[in-house]
């Protein structure tokens, strides 16, 4: 197999806030970690605001090798975005709260250990979604986690305690909703706790929400906890951290090519795409754009 080419003008996307992160001698750090080994690099910080256009824009204007996503999972997801239209691929330096889908593609979650991936890599080309329209290349969810992340983003705090204590709080005052999902394979029609699109397998918490899945089979599955007593939480969350979400009565999982999401009775429900928060219009669309973008994983 013919080896990579050698990725030498690099742009990385700086997002300050991610995962309360202090970052002010970050670009030193890559700086002079790049300039060792002869590569250009520039800096693109995002501001929260029109953060997609003004990146394809400058992506557009400059000539790169490689782009590098230095946050959480939204900014590794603005990144991918960005790159769809281009053929260039994307490193992670996993720098969020979370940093989901760098776990799920075994990225080093040490920062000199993932700086590596400049000249130690391979490129696989993975899959990615659209939920509603919007850009997904990790998890998106309908329910109680989807409630749970919008708490979260209003908020002030961002680390994995917060999430934690959100959780706690909304859990006890949840009412699920119906849900109506029509597949190209088959109809669930039913209430559901959560409802996950998974492109990927485990969220940033270490929840293992789709175990077994490949990110390039051209697949996603629906992911379902249906409502459950108290009495049955604990084991569920045990199940959810050790790669057993078969194993419940109330999970199930729906795999496909091709999705809608009902809630009937409503227009629009609160989803969470690649973390980050919205309103979408009901029947939400799931599909998906197979192999369609490139990133570098470790040999
Ligand atoms: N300069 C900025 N000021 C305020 N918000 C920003 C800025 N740049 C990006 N953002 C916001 O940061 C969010 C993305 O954060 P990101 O997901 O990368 O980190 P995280 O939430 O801490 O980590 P994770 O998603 O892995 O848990 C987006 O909502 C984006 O709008």
């Amino acid at each position: 197999m013919a080896a990579p080419p050698i990725l030498l003008r690099l742009l990385f996307v700086l997002n300050p806030i991610s995962g309360d992160i202090d970052k002010s001698s970050l670009e030193d750090t890559i700086t002079s970690f790049c300039r060792e080994r002869g590569r250009t690099v520039t800096f693109f910080h995002t501001s929260g605001e029109n953060d997609l256009t003004k990146l394809q824009r400058h992506i557009r204007e400059h000539s790169y090798d490689a782009v590098f996503a230095a946050g959480g999972d939204g900014t590794v997801s603005l990144v991918a975005e960005a790159l769809t239209e281009t053929n260039l691929p994307l490193g992670i330096l996993p720098l969020g709260s979370g940093n989901g889908l760098s776990k799920d593609l075994g990225i080093p979650q040490d920062q000199q250990e993932a700086l590596h991936l400049i000249w130690d890599h391979q490129v696989r080309a993975i899959d990615t979604l659209r939920v509603g329209g919007t850009f997904c290349a990790h998890l998106a969810d309908l329910g109680f986690n989807a409630l749970v992340v919008e708490r979260f983003c209003s908020g002030d705090t961002r680390g994995p305690g917060a999430y934690v204590r959100i959780a706690m709080q909304e859990y006890l005052g949840y009412e699920p909703a119906h849900y109506r999902i029509i597949t190209d394979q088959e109809t669930y029609e039913g209430p559901a706790f959560m409802v996950t699109v998974a492109n990927a397998n485990t969220f940033g918490s270490n929840v293992v929400i789709n175990p077994d899945s490949r990110l390039d089979d051209g697949e996603f599955e629906i992911c379902l906890i249906e409502p459950f007593p108290g009495t049955a939480a604990l084991g569920i969350l045990y199940q959810l951290y050790t790669d057993a979400f078969d194993e419940s009565v109330y999970t199930r999982r729906l795999r496909c090519r091709r999705a809608t999401i009902e809630v009937p009775g409503h227009d629009q429900v609160l989803v969470q795409v690649d973390g980050e928060p919205q309103q979408a219009r009901l029947p939400l669309q799931v599909t998906i754009e197979p192999q369609s973008l490139r990133v570098l994983l470790p040999l």
